[in-house]
């Protein structure tokens, strides 16, 4: 019952492996192209193959080799404001690949897909939380390329026959708790790295993109996940699907938004260092606030986060990104 990892080199796919391996599988195969993921993330006991999503040859012989059962896709190009500068491309890796991956999956007879989708396809919600049945809109090419990705995999599971969970994540941060993996891009812009990398003195400061939002103290909020609490709703998933489980599409998220500047006073606390914070001009593609209606994946698939304390996941993202300049990986 062997499991295809895409992007697994990643920060959220090596997690996803990690949790698989604890789990007792041993039949983990990932595919990842090395260009935002690194081999070095991975355990040696799992297969890397090392292509792109879209080499329909490669990823059918990787199926077929190794009886691949389910498919869990999180390969993509994921930073918002790049895909407003560069809208094509996102289309073309996370829209226009997925439909190749998922024709080579149901050419190849995969059973189950779990598909890596964002809290981006709800755009600019007038009011938080956002429940699962809220009208989809998204306000930048990244949401819109994950979205018809989303539309694809329902008509495609529909038409073929087989079962999928679509999951929403929400703000995705913090590290293995076991200290193996991590969020490693060296550029990454996601806030609560970036704000690791001011207090460890690897950036020289932080902007805090727009402060007038209609928002409390004026800047955007964002629910924060764990990534072993996402990596172990994509386990949850996977067993409800193997179980003969409906098709689902479910929000990843703890229901609670924390605003950036929140968040930077967090970052400061925790990490007793204090660090320039620059109160620029918004980004581009930014929501105000986008929090999870986080019921429903609780209800459905019986999933219990063990992580949900901003503390704890900043205080994970420092060590990871202290023994990341330890290694010499930054
Ligand atoms: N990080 C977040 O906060 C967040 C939030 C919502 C959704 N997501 C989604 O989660 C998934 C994983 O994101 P991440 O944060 O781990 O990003 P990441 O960049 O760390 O991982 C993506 C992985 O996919 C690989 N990859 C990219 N294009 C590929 C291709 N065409 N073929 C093969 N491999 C390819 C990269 O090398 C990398 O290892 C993405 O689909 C992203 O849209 C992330
Ligand atoms: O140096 C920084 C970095 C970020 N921010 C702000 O912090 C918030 C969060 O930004 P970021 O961490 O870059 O995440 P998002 O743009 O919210 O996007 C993430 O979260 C989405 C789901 O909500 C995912 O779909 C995306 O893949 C993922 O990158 C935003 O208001 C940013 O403007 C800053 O003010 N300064």
């Amino acid at each position: 019952m062997a499991v295809l990892v895409t992007g697994g080199a990643g920060y959220i796919g090596s997690h996803m492996v990690l949790a698989l391996i604890d789990a007792g599988h041993d039949d983990v195969v990932v595919i990842d192209d090395l260009s935002t993921g690194f081999d070095w993330a991975l355990p040696p006991e799992v297969t890397l193959v090392v292509g792109d999503v879209a080499d329909q040859e490669l990823v059918a012989k990787t199926i077929r080799e190794h009886e691949i059962e389910a498919l869990a896709h999180f390969a993509a190009r994921i930073v918002v404001p790049d895909s407003v500068t560069d809208p094509l491309h996102y289309y073309l890796a996370n829209t226009v690949k997925t439909r190749a991956l998922i024709e080579t999956a149901v050419q190849e007879g995969v059973k189950h897909v779990i598909f890596s989708s964002t809290a981006a396809v709800y755009g600019e919600p007038e009011t938080v939380p956002v429940p699962e049945n809220l009208a989809t809109n998204p306000i930048n090419p990244y949401g819109r390329s994950k979205l018809m990705s989303e539309w694809m995999i329902a008509d495609a599971a529909k038409a073929h026959g087989f079962s999928y969970v679509i999951l929403r994540y929400f703000n995705v941060a913090g590290a293995d708790p076991r200290g193996r993996s991590g969020q490693s891009t060296p550029n990454a812009t996601h806030l609560i790295k970036v704000a690791t990398q001011a207090a460890l003195g690897q950036r020289t400061h932080l902007d805090v993109y727009g402060t007038d939002y209609p928002t409390p103290d004026g800047s955007c909020l964002r629910d924060y996940i764990q990534v072993s609490d996402l990596a172990e709703a994509h386990l949850v998933a996977l067993n409800h699907l193997r179980g003969g489980g409906d098709s689902l599409t479910l929000n990843c998220g703890y229901g609670r938004g924390y605003s950036v500047l929140e968040v930077i006073e967090v970052v400061k606390r925790v990490s007793g260092k204090d660090f320039e914070v620059r109160l620029s001009p918004r980004r581009a593609g930014d929501p105000a606030q986008i929090v999870a209606g986080a019921d429903r994946i609780r209800n459905e698939l019986g999933w219990v986060p063990k992580h949900d304390d901003l503390d704890g996941i900043v205080r994970q993202a420092l060590d990871w990104e202290d023994a990341l300049v330890k290694r010499n990986r930054v």
